[in-house]
């Protein structure tokens, strides 16, 4: 009864917040998209532009790389498609709308979420709970009226992305998975769209083109094979400082501009990777890079993979990428965060293997904090941080981390390699402790 309970009130609160998201939506189609585009001068003086026009991008017409008034026509009539309004995205999004960009696309399944404000600039507080690609229409027209924005409020997938990619001439990959980026890659270079590609964590940061003109190497030339999945970080799992991967955004838009005003050539274009590290002191190398590889799988003249492969769903790129495996323990050495706070032994150790970082921001109480690195290394001397009078063969250790991964793995150095013998993990970590004992615990 209690369980059913539960869920009823789970529930509840899950339409409650649903319901918050949509009342946000509908506020937002219905605020004044531009508080002042009655003050625009609408007519043409020329067969191009408006004197708001000229006055608007004067500043960047003038430069000689630009390209002048042939570099913003180009702009006015060119079409780029946006995979992703966040943190990459945002920027992006930002300087191509003010840049003057005739249509623009944007496609994002996720709403917005606190989370996202200190670095996915165009979404501001009141626009939580709602689509990120809406919240960022709203603010691009607010920013520059010209702009035509197009949404797609979901994922882009096997499915539709040849249809959505098709309809522009210079794709942004703003996203976040690897499984995205050769799903992108593969249409686009199928569609011969070239791609502005980025990635960023922490205070780092990469960006290339990929597939220019058809002739430049693509994602697949440069990475044949996708990383290990436990080799890949997120931003939720290891962070990002919001200036840093904001930089990269804007060079892509740069990239794009350049791209669009005709600054590259079959001539001048080499394929390059650069790299951003913003500490200790900012620093941003260009490397060269190969040229396309000859039995690339999707650019070569040998390749394998057709649009027939993508949309009929026999490529599936989430498992092409592969998964991390979460059930490393067997269950006999796991327990739910229930079962350790109600059952837990005073005499038991908690051990936390969250960084020293993630410590600092919350810890339960009377926990030790051993980080934890892929070999532990500091496990080798762990008795130091044990209580003296701690019996490897039959004392309660208790390992947590944030989500509950790295302390399976922990625990299972602790069994196998130290000795230690009563190891139990707690599944779902302090996130779930905050989730279902205490909701004073901060999420982050
Ligand atoms: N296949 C896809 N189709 C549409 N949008 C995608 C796809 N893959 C990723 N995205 C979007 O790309 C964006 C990447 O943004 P970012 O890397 O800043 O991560 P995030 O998911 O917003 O943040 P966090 O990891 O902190 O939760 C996200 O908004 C995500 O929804
Ligand atoms: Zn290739």
């Amino acid at each position: 009864m209690d369980l059913e309970k539960k869920e009823l009130l789970e529930k509840i609160s899950k339409l409650e917040l649903e319901n918050s998201g949509l009342r946000k939506r509908l506020e937002a189609f219905e605020s004044p998209l531009s508080a002042d585009s009655s003050k625009l001068q609408h007519t043409k003086i020329d067969e191009d532009f408006t004197l708001d026009e000229y006055k608007r991008y004067g500043r960047q017409m003038i430069v000689p790389s630009f390209g002048s008034r042939d570099g913003q026509v180009r702009l006015k009539h060119s079409k780029v498609l946006v995979i992703g309004a966040g943190g990459l995205g945002c920027p992006a999004l930002l300087y191509l709308s003010a840049a003057g960009v005739g249509k623009i696309g944007i496609i994002d399944d996720d709403v917005v979420d606190t989370s996202n404000l200190h670095r996915q600039v165009l979404h501001t507080t009141d626009s939580v709970g709602i689509h990120k690609c809406e919240s960022a229409k709203r603010y691009i027209s607010r920013l520059n009226p010209h702009v035509q924005v197009e949404t797609y409020p979901y994922r882009l997938t096997n499915s539709n992305a040849f249809d959505i990619i098709n309809k522009y001439d210079v794709i942004m990959d703003c996203t976040d998975t690897p499984a995205t980026r050769y799903l992108i890659n593969d249409v686009s270079v199928l569609c011969s769209k070239p791609i502005v590609s980025a990635s960023g964590l922490k205070t780092e940061g990469q960006l290339t083109i990929l597939n220019f003109k058809n002739m430049g190497p693509c994602y697949r030339c440069f990475y044949p094979k996708p990383p290990k999945p436990e080799t890949v970080t997120t931003c939720t799992d290891g962070g990002v400082i919001g200036p840093a991967i904001g930089l990269m955004g804007i060079t892509m838009a740069l990239e794009a501009i350049k791209l669009i005003t005709g600054y590259y050539t079959k001539e001048n274009f080499k394929p390059f990777l650069a790299q951003y590290s913003g500490y200790p002191q900012q620093t941003l190398r260009v490397f060269k890079m190969r040229n396309k590889q000859h039995d690339c799988a999707i650019c070569s003249p040998s390749a394998t993979i057709t649009k027939e492969i993508i949309t009929n769903n026999e490529i599936d790129y989430a498992s092409f990428c592969g998964k991390v495996n979460t059930n490393i323990l067997d269950s006999k050495y796991r327990v739910s965060v229930r079962d350790f706070h109600e059952n837990n032994n005073p005499k038991s150790v908690l051990l936390d293997v969250r960084p020293p970082e993630q410590f600092q921001i919350t810890k339960l109480p009377n926990s030790i904090n051993i980080s934890w690195d892929p070999i532990l290394t500091k496990a080798d001397n762990i008795d130091e941080y044990f209580p003296a009078d701690f019996d490897k063969s039959k004392d309660e250790v208790y390992v947590l981390c944030r989500y509950g991964n790295d302390s399976q793995l922990a625990a299972k150095k602790l069994i196998e390699e130290l000795g230690i013998r009563n190891v139990k993990d707690i599944k779902g970590g302090i996130n779930k402790w905050s989730e279902e004992i205490d909701s004073k615990i901060p999420k982050y």
